[in-house]
């Protein structure tokens, strides 16, 4: 066997050995969230912006690991609000807000990369870096964690296929759509694999097929064990797919089974 052909072996059977080994933690991984108990709990818990008026008065809920749960109600309602709450984006005015066991409105400031890395948060502003092209994006939250280089290029390129993305890698933002800079948001919220996802209005720029595949995205995550919130006013889509819905409505707060009347 020449020296070439055997060094062609080795780097094949090398790739082979670290995809196992990344779906090898993977499964560690999934285990490691499902003790952690990936759920969210909401106790008398109040928001205001500055001395506006409260957009959420006193809402209690919990939410269990591995449910699938939509956020509804009219525009302004608090919907983005509540997601970023859970995010730790926003801080509550009063109340008791835990993720996976952790009260985030007590979570000193150096604390904060465990709760970015549990929770996956997929905004309507995607925050993207547009001077990177789409793989950096996508690889970012794994370099900020040390990910050896090759291993997080095989997860960035699996997450951005997973959102339909494949061939774009070397694009910047700036050269996609709307509805791709948000797939690629999403590629980015989940190559990191959290324990909990949130997604405000996911599928608001997508066509009818392009937002069936991305939300299949997010039940295969749920399949496997990721807490996941979703907020919309797409009644289609609650109906494809909500089996609790959190209804936020002039102030008033419901927690409905299935899809509100
Ligand atoms: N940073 C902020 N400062 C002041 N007010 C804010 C801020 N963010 C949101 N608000 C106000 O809080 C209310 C709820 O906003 P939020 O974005 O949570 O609603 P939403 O239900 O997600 O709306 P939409 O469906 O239109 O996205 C709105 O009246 C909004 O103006």
């Amino acid at each position: 066997m020449s020296a070439n052909l055997r060094k062609g072996r080795l780097k094949t059977a090398l790739a082979h050995v670290i995809i196992l080994a990344d779906s090898y933690t993977h499964c560690l991984s999934l285990l490691g969230l499902l003790t952690l108990a990936n759920m969210i709990e909401f106790q008398h818990v109040f928001k205001s912006y500055g001395r506006g008026r409260n957009i959420l008065a006193d809402i209690n809920f919990r939410i269990e690991p591995g449910e699938f749960v939509f956020v509804s109600g009219p525009s302004g309602a608090g919907k983005s609000t509540l997601l970023k709450l859970i995010g730790g984006l926003e801080p509550a005015s009063r109340g008791s807000i835990s993720v996976n066991g952790h009260r985030i409105d007590k979570m000193p400031p150096r604390a904060r990369p465990y709760l970015r890395r549990a929770v996956g948060v997929i905004l309507q502003d995607t925050h993207l870096l547009y001077d990177r092209n789409a793989m950096q994006n996508v690889m970012l939250p794994l370099t900020v964690i040390g990910l050896e280089n090759s291993v997080a290029i095989t997860r960035s390129r699996a997450a951005l296929e997973k959102v339909g993305l494949s061939g774009k890698e070397d694009m910047k933002p700036i050269e996609l759509s709307g509805g791709e800079q948000q797939r690629l948001a999403i590629a980015r919220a989940i190559v990191n694999r959290p324990a909990i996802l949130i997604v405000d209005e996911p599928t608001a720029n997508l066509d009818d097929e392009t937002a069936r595949r991305i939300m299949e995205v997010f039940r295969d995550f749920n399949r496997v064990g990721v807490t996941t919130l979703i907020a919309s006013h797409d009644r289609g889509l609650m109906a494809s797919y909500a089996s609790r819905t959190l209804l936020i409505e002039a102030g008033r707060f419901a927690d409905v089974k299935g899809v509100p009347a």
